[in-house]
């Protein structure tokens, strides 16, 4: 799916599509934030989305929110490159800007459910890295959902009682990160992205690369 860019190192290299996904408040907005901050070479993938607008949120850099007739008019275009239904809303990856982002040899960061990615490791297993945030108890869960302030209490009831089925997909995951404090969570989910940009196979300029230097050693 991707025809790749140059490594921080120079070395040309297939883009991946980064994961997150958690119970909802365990922290992957967070630490979505920091990764995009902090890390050269990633884009964030704006999903679209039927549920109303947080305070604090901006259209266009959290989500693309659509109306429902926007959204299955996105699906029947297959514009989107995979959809799901979660807490009664609509939520899915609109296909053109990951797709630039992946030619252009940059990384794309996903902030979607486990449905999602069982969509995209279908459609691209080999370039899918897939991270699983867990929070390190229920009432730090509860208790994060209420300090983001931004749902009614009946929506952190919902969302408290859909964690523990969305947790029970931990397993699909390449990697768990479990969230107690935000700065370790952050190293460890930035130490899996480095370590992933430096696998061999997805390194398409190592053959060049390696040549050139033997050439040099026997010039
Ligand atoms: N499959 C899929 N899931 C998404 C997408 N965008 C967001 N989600 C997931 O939808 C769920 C609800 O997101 P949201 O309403 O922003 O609440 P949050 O859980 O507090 O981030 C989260 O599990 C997100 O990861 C998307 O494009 N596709
Ligand atoms: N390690 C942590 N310790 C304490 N609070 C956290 C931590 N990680 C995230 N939070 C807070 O918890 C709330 C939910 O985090 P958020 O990133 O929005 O979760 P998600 O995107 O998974 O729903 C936010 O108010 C955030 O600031």
């Amino acid at each position: 799916m991707t025809t790749g860019g140059h490594g921080t190192d120079g070395v040309e290299r297939r883009g991946l599509m980064f994961v997150l996904s958690s119970p909802s408040g365990a922290g992957k907005t967070t630490l979505s934030r920091l990764l995009i901050e902090r890390m050269p070479g990633l884009r964030m993938s704006v999903s679209a989305t039927t549920r109303p607008m947080r305070p604090g949120e901006v259209d266009g850099r959290d989500y693309l929110f659509v109306d429902k007739a926007r959204f299955e008019q996105m699906v029947k275009g297959d514009e989107l490159l995979e959809w799901a239904t979660v807490f009664d809303n609509r939520y899915g990856t609109p296909r053109a800007p990951v797709e630039a982002a992946l030619s252009a040899g940059q990384d794309v960061l996903f902030d979607i459910d486990w449905q999602g990615t069982q969509q995209l490791r279908e459609k691209a297993r080999a370039d899918v890295v897939s991270v699983f945030i867990l929070p390190p108890s229920a009432s730090d869960l509860e208790k994060r959902l209420h300090s983001r302030a931004q749902d009614s209490d009946e929506v952190i009831r919902k969302r408290m009682s859909r964690a523990s089925h969305e947790m029970s997909h931990w397993a699909e995951y390449d990697y768990i990160v479990i969230n107690h404090d935000v700065d370790e969570a952050f190293a460890e989910v930035q130490s899996i992205l480095k370590a992933e940009r430096l696998k061999r196979e997805r390194r398409t300029g190592l053959v060049g690369f390696v040549r050139g230097l033997q050439g040099q050693l026997q010039g």
